[in-house]
C-alpha cells in the first residue's frame, strides 16, 4: 500500500506554548486510524494541521507526494475532507446543505445522489425538503458527514464525530464509516474518546503531551 500521508518532524507552538512536538507518523492509503489520548493533548491540532486549516510552526505533511503547503486550499479540502464535532447546517433546508458540495465544484446539483446519500445514513427522501431547524442532533451530523462524503475525499478526518450521539446515531454513523473505508478504500483519520469506538478500532495512535507515545 503506498502512503498517502506522511507527518515529519512537525511541531505546533503557539507563543511559548509547545502543542505539538516533534510529531512523525505515516498512513497508508486505505487505513482506518484512530486516535486517542487524554484530553488537551493535541489530537484536533494535528488533525486540523493535517487538513490545512492551521499550519504547523515547523516541519512539514507530505499528501500523496507533495508538501500540504503546495495545493490549492479549495482542491485539497475536497481530497483531505474535515469533518467537525459540532456540525452546524447552514441555510434554510437539508437540500441547500447538500447542493453545497456540488456548488463548490462547479457542478450542477443531482438530487438523485443528494436523496440516496440520505438513504446511506436512515433518512428517508422526505429530508431534503425539512428545514434545518426541524432536525434532531443525530440527524444533523449524519447530514454534515453527507457534505463531506458526496463527492468521496481520499481521507477523511472525523474530530469526535460520535460524541454526545446516542446508540442509534453512532452506529449509523459507525456503519457509514466503515462502508467507505471497506468498499472505497477511503482512508480515515478518526479521533474519539468513546470506549466501544476504541475498544473496536483496527490500528490506534495515542497522542500525550503533544507527542505519539
Ligand atoms: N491557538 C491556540 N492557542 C493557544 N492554545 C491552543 C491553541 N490551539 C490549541 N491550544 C491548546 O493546545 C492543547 C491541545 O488542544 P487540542 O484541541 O488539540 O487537544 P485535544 O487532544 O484535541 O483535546 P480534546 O480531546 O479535549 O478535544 C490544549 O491545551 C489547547 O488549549
Amino acid at each position: 500500500m503506498k502512503n498517502i500521508l506522511r507527518i515529519k518532524d512537525l511541531s505546533y507552538q503557539v507563543e511559548d506554548k509547545k502543542i505539538l512536538n516533534n510529531i512523525n507518523l505515516q498512513i497508508e492509503s486505505g487505513q482506518y486510524v484512530t486516535f486517542i489520548g487524554p484530553s488537551g493533548s493535541g489530537k484536533s491540532t494535528l488533525m486540523r494541521i493535517i487538513a490545512s486549516m492551521i499550519t504547523a510552526t515547523s516541519g512539514d505533511v507530505i499528501f500523496d507526494g507533495q508538501s500540504i503547503q503546495k495545493y490549492d486550499p479549495i482542491q485539497y479540502r475536497q481530497r483531505v475532507s474535515y469533518a467537525f464535532q459540532q456540525p452546524t447546517l447552514f441555510g434554510k433546508t437539508v437540500k441547500d446543505n447538500l447542493e453545497f458540495p456540488f456548488l463548490v465544484r462547479n457542478k450542477e446539483f443531482v438530487e438523485k445522489k443528494a436523496v440516496s446519500a440520505l438513504e446511506m445514513v436512515n433518512l428517508d427522501e422526505s429530508y431534503i425538503n425539512k428545514s434545518v431547524n426541524d432536525i434532531s442532533g443525530g440527524e444533523k451530523q449524519r447530514i454534515a458527514l453527507l457534505r463531506n462524503l458526496l463527492f468521496k475525499p481520499e481521507i477523511l478526518i472525523t474530530d469526535e464525530v460520535t460524541t454526545g450521539l446516542d446508540t442509534e446515531n453512532k452506529e449509523i454513523v459507525h456503519q457509514m464509516l466503515t462502508k467507505f473505508n471497506q468498499d472505497e478504500q477511503m482512508t480515515i483519520l478518526r479521533v474519539t474518546h468513546d470506549e466501544s469506538e476504541i475498544k473496536n478500532a483496527i490500528k490506534t495512535i495515542t497522542i500525550k503531551d503533544g507527542e505519539i507515545v
